[in-house]
């Protein structure tokens, strides 16, 4: 790519050369005229054959490469189509080039693949493809982080023989037999969440910004159950861990449009996450000295104890420091997908007068409200996995091809590509999905009710790839649905939910990919 765009632009540069020496020499309005059109001409043929020999060579390279799109603008691609109808953009392409696809948005190439593919590449081997380069194509998290931190702190690297200390530790240790250890303090961080920031009196109201209020709750719930008491109560260490996301994905967005040197300089002196980090480092490796020493006893499972604690291949342990670290990417992995869904919910709680009755009764049936006890209701199940499978992104779960992918259709993926998959047309495929009385296009929060195969709200499959798939799937997913649910009962028993245009207010899509809960605040009035 690099050598190409260097060769467009010498190319420019000669032809603007020539032109510019034309009219010098030929100081006439009709020479001009003629030299311009001469001047554009020329550069548009010349253009035109570059990109036509490059794309011939791709073809000639792999005769059954997966088709692109047509009708893609210069500068917007066919970010313009898909804006106007995410879903329906997709559904066209599939039915008129096939299951895998490429489109451009913006300047960047995806191989859109659909239904059935998806797995072909989500569950293909880490070799194979890396879900970390897809995601830091679109937004450069690990270049934010080197950014704000490179001169206090540089990441580890992760050995690819080691057991990952990130996921490692959420794979052993949030198996939905072993997450009952993090009940207490789920509920004791939302029970002072709702306290501190809503104890309302009966029939008094008040209106809050859902994402906020619930990014808060989230982290709060997060740093308990990940960092323990001993620092997780710590109230700026919850409202960075909260946003830290949100200045991420602002400051990876700069970098993504902007050219290197400039984005490089503003990120460093305006956006830079150093002060959460600096928090965080100040916090966790005290504890982390502290647990390995014995001064502090380790009687509490948090993320930061089993990271901590976790070896290296070669026996050695990792630096208090780097352990510290890894918190930031737990934080990342969960604060955002949660508080996003959860936020979701509200809104489709928010228009259903019915559901919250029916909701009620459901939890109205537990002699104590825990997240256990919470976690057997089915209708409150049945309506999360609604909510996962409906308010799912247009296009996701970004993977890099690391080399060369060969699909069941026998078409190729080049080494190289970025490759997303089509979540809300599969989550929208009655070809996919068991049959239902209602339309997949529809939000039906009883349609997991009285099925008969397993469709919890945290089993994953083809028909729901919110948590990803195969062995690479979410390992923090059942956590995950515990606290949304528990959550959402605690809200439920208290407040009536409502928004002041008294509708679900329109979803917003970013880039046609990426769907985002209304911006509407949310009405909660006290009915206890
Ligand atoms: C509703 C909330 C959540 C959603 C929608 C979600 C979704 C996802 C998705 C789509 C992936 C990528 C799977 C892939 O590579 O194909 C993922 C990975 C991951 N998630 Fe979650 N997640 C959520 C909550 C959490 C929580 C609460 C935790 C921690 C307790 C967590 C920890 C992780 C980790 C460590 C990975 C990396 C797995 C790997 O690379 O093998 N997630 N998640």
């Amino acid at each position: 790519m690099i050598v190409n765009q260097q060769r467009y632009n010498d190319i420019s540069g000669i032809l603007t050369t020539t032109s510019n020496f034309l009219l010098n020499y030929y100081n006439n309005d009709r020479r001009r005229f003629f030299v311009t059109a001469t001047s554009i001409f020329v550069t548009t043929y010349t253009l035109w054959k570059l990109v036509r020999k490059q794309k011939s060579s791709i073809h000639e390279k792999y005769p059954n490469i997966v088709p692109s799109v047509s009708g893609a603008l210069p500068m917007f691609g066919h970010g313009l189509k898909i804006s106007k109808d995410p879903l329906g953009f997709i559904q066209q392409c599939k039915a008129e080039y096939g299951p895998a696809f490429k489109i451009k948005l913006m300047t960047q190439d995806y191989y859109v693949l659909t239904g059935k593919l998806i797995p072909e590449f989500v569950m293909a081997s880490r070799k194979t493809v890396s879900f970390t380069d897809g995601i830091e194509t679109i937004m450069p998290v690990e270049r934010v982080m080197k950014l704000s931190y490179e001169h206090k702190h540089t990441e580890e690297i992760v050995n690819p023989r080691d057991k990952h200390p990130i996921t490692y530790p959420i794979k052993q240790n949030f198996k939905p037999n072993q997450i009952e250890v993090f009940s207490d303090r789920i509920e004791k961080a939302f029970l002072e969440m709702l306290h501190d920031e809503l104890n309302l009196k009966r029939g008094e109201k008040k209106q809050i910004d859902p994402w906020d209020f619930l990014s808060h709750a989230i982290s709060r719930i997060s740093c308990l159950c990940f960092a323990g008491s001993r620092v997780g109560t710590n109230r700026e260490l919850i409202s960075s861990m909260a946003t830290l996301t949100q200045n991420i994905v602002k400051a990876g967005m700069l970098l993504t449009v902007l050219p290197p040197m400039i984005a490089d300089m503003i990120v460093r002196r305006y956006m830079s996450v150093e002060r959460q980090l600096d928090l965080l480092m100040k916090l966790l490796v005290p504890l982390i000295n502290g647990l390995r020493s014995g001064e502090i006893p380790d009687d509490e499972p948090t993320f930061v104890s089993m990271t901590s604690k976790l070896p290296k291949a070669d026996g050695s342990m990792r630096s208090p420091e780097d352990a510290a670290f890894h918190f930031k990417g737990v934080a990342l992995a969960s604060i955002h997908t949660t508080s996003h869904f959860t936020t979701f919910a509200l809104h489709e709680l928010a228009c259903r007068p019915q559901l919250m009755a029916d909701l009620r009764q459901e939890i109205a049936t537990l002699d104590q409200r825990t997240p256990e006890s919470v976690s057997h209701l089915p209708l409150l199940d049945s309506f999360l996995r609604e909510v996962l499978r409906y308010d799912i992104d247009n296009l996701g779960l970004h993977h890099m091809a690391l080399q060369d992918l060969v699909l069941s259709t026998g078409q190729v993926i080049p080494k190289g590509s970025l490759i997303v998959a089509a979540l809300n047309e599969a989550h929208y495929d009655p070809a996919l999905a068991p049959p239902s009385d209602t339309p997949l296009n529809v939000f039906d929060p009883y349609r997991y009710l009285n099925v008969k195969e397993d469709k919890a709200s945290s089993t994953i499959g083809i028909d729901m790839i919110s948590f990803g798939l195969g062995a690479h799937a979410c390992p923090g997913r059942y956590f995950a649905v515990n606290e949304i649910k528990y959550v959402l009962a605690e809200l439920l028993v208290r407040f009536n939910i409502s928004t002041p245009s008294g509708k679900r207010g329109p979803d917003t899509f970013a880039l046609g990919m990426a769907k985002f809960p209304p911006k509407e605040n949310i009405i909660l009035e006290c009915i206890v």
